[in-house]
């Protein structure tokens, strides 16, 4: 149970709550930051929302489909001074290096050209300069971390590994060596930390994810898109070390709008080919292979892959984005290639049996909300903690490649071989892996339910914004 207890609903109030909400521009961010956002106002109706996009993202947006209608929420621009969002991936430092330093100036602009001022904004920590901002005009800020609690304590106490001399470390050198000094976390490979290399990229990547840390105390709220019940031991460390109030919201997915597919007849589906294809597929028997919405692998390695998932003679659908047309033939009927999808939708599908993963955080609680395990290929950041958790901590995947490596190759036989036993039904272990999956579906399906631990955080937070209550 999670301690302490979460107060009674807020009383309904009639005046409008104003409420500005500053994503971090990527799709990983904003998506569950629009999902919290309709959340709050599906708990009062007296909330609007303005959201503040850069104006290549409103454009992408508007080209969503579903398209995010709701009448509480405004959209509003700032100018686009940073670099587009098409070869992020590319260079993400020159991006992240943008982002911090290019944003502020216009969204100050932005703020004095509202008709209402906000009565609190939303932020996503990595833009630490809302913080500053909102200070500045007293207005109370709540700081969205959009990974896990559990790597939010990894940042904060990144400095441990300096002080164990534990960095900068070469991964090919260390082995499997653990270390457990990092609070709210069991032990750790030396391998799986962000950014440990002492390449010049890393430790300016690694300065730019620390440099948050300091700012978040000053905020009055801090949101966590994660739910108690899969790291309890997180929050609670996190309730010890900071003073302002700390809310487990997640899993901050768009369960909300996927309630009402879930009940459409097959029939209204026809539009979607690849939900098509899925409902001719055997329950549990499709794999579904995803890097997330900007990084990807080496074109060597997709060919990989590709022959890989072709032998192993496994069903499945991948999403490739920009290549997709090229690989559209593999496998003939085995396979589904595309460019993009609907992934809730497609996670919550019967026909998928498993989810190899980037294991991206918003991927990772979408898998556990839908109860799929994991194949995990991480590739940066919080993903080879996420991949822990997924694999050593919830017991609900396996690792792809057991060491964290740039340039290896993960080679085709290997791929088919780890497939074709991950999607065996017959198989002691995977059927173990499954069972567990389902119990951490319905953990998280507890949660957000009445009375939920997540449920609760959202009606204590909104008490205090709404009224600014002390719970
Ligand atoms: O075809 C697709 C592919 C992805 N998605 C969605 O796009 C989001 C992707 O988010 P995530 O899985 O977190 O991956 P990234 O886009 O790579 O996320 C970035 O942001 C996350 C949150 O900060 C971090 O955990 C990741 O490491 C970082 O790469 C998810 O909601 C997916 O459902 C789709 O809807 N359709």
């Amino acid at each position: 149970m999670e301690p302490p207890n979460p107060p009674p609903p807020p009383p309904t109030t009639t005046s409008t709550t104003h409420i500005v909400a500053v994503p971090y521009p990527g799709r990983g961010h904003i998506n569950p930051m629009m999902n919290l956002c309709k959340l709050l106002i599906s708990n009062n109706p007296n909330i609007v929302v303005t959201f503040v996009v850069t104006e290549e993202w409103l454009t992408i947006i508007n080209s969503d489909s579903p398209k995010p209608n709701n009448k509480n929420i405004k959209f509003a621009t700032i100018p686009n001074v940073i670099p587009s969002e098409e070869g992020r991936g590319k260079d993400f430092l020159n991006f992240l290096e943008a982002v911090v330093t290019k944003m502020e100036d216009p969204f100050e602009k932005l703020l004095d050209s509202l008709e209402t001022a906000p009565n609190v904004i939303i932020h996503d920590s990595y833009l630490f300069w809302v913080i500053r901002v909102a200070n500045k005009r007293n207005v109370p800020v709540a700081s969205f971390w959009p990974m896990s609690a559990s790597f939010f304590l990894v940042l904060k106490h990144y400095r441990r590994l300096e002080e164990h001399g534990h960095y900068p470390v070469n991964a090919s050198e260390v082995g499997d060596k653990r270390v457990d000094y990092i609070p709210g976390n069991s032990s750790i490979r030396l391998q799986d930390f962000p950014l440990h290399d002492a390449s010049l990229r890393s430790r300016r990547l690694l300065e730019l994810a620390l440099n948050n840390m300091p700012w978040m105390k000053k905020a009055q709220y801090l949101l966590f898109p994660s739910i108690y019940e899969i790291e309890p031991q997180a929050i609670d460390v996190l309730r010890e070390e900071f003073s302002i109030p700390i809310y487990t919201i997640g899993p901050t997915i768009p369960y909300f709008s996927h309630n009402q597919i879930a009940s459409l007849s097959t029939n209204q589906d026809v539009e979607l080919d690849y939900i098509n294809w899925l409902d001719n597929q055997p329950i549990g028997s499709v794999l579904y292979v995803s890097q997330g919405s900007f990084l990807t692998v080496s074109s060597e390695q997709i060919d990989e892959i590709a022959n890989g998932l072709c032998e192993s003679g496994v069903r499945f659908l991948w999403i490739m984005r920009g290549e997709s047309s090229k690989w559209k033939d593999i496998c003939g009927e085995k396979g589904f290639v595309l460019p993009w999808c609907d992934q809730l939708r497609v996670l919550m599908h019967s026909a998928i049996g498993g989810f190899w993963s980037h294991c991206g955080w918003n991927s990772t609680r979408e898998g556990l909300f839908c109860g799929v395990p994991f194949l995990t290929s991480p590739i940066m950041m919080d993903q080879p903690l996420n991949s822990k958790y997924i694999v050593e901590d919830w017991k609900v995947g396996w690792r792809v490649e057991k060491k964290v490596k740039d340039d290896v190759l993960i080679r085709r036989d290997e791929i088919a071989r780890l497939v074709r036993r991950f999607m065996d039904l017959g198989d002691d272990e995977v059927k173990e892996m499954r069972k567990r999956a389902r119990e951490l579906q319905q953990i998280c399906q507890s949660a957000i339910a009445s009375g939920g631990s997540s449920e609760n955080n959202m009606k204590a937070f909104l008490g205090n914004i709404l009224h600014g209550s002390k719970q």
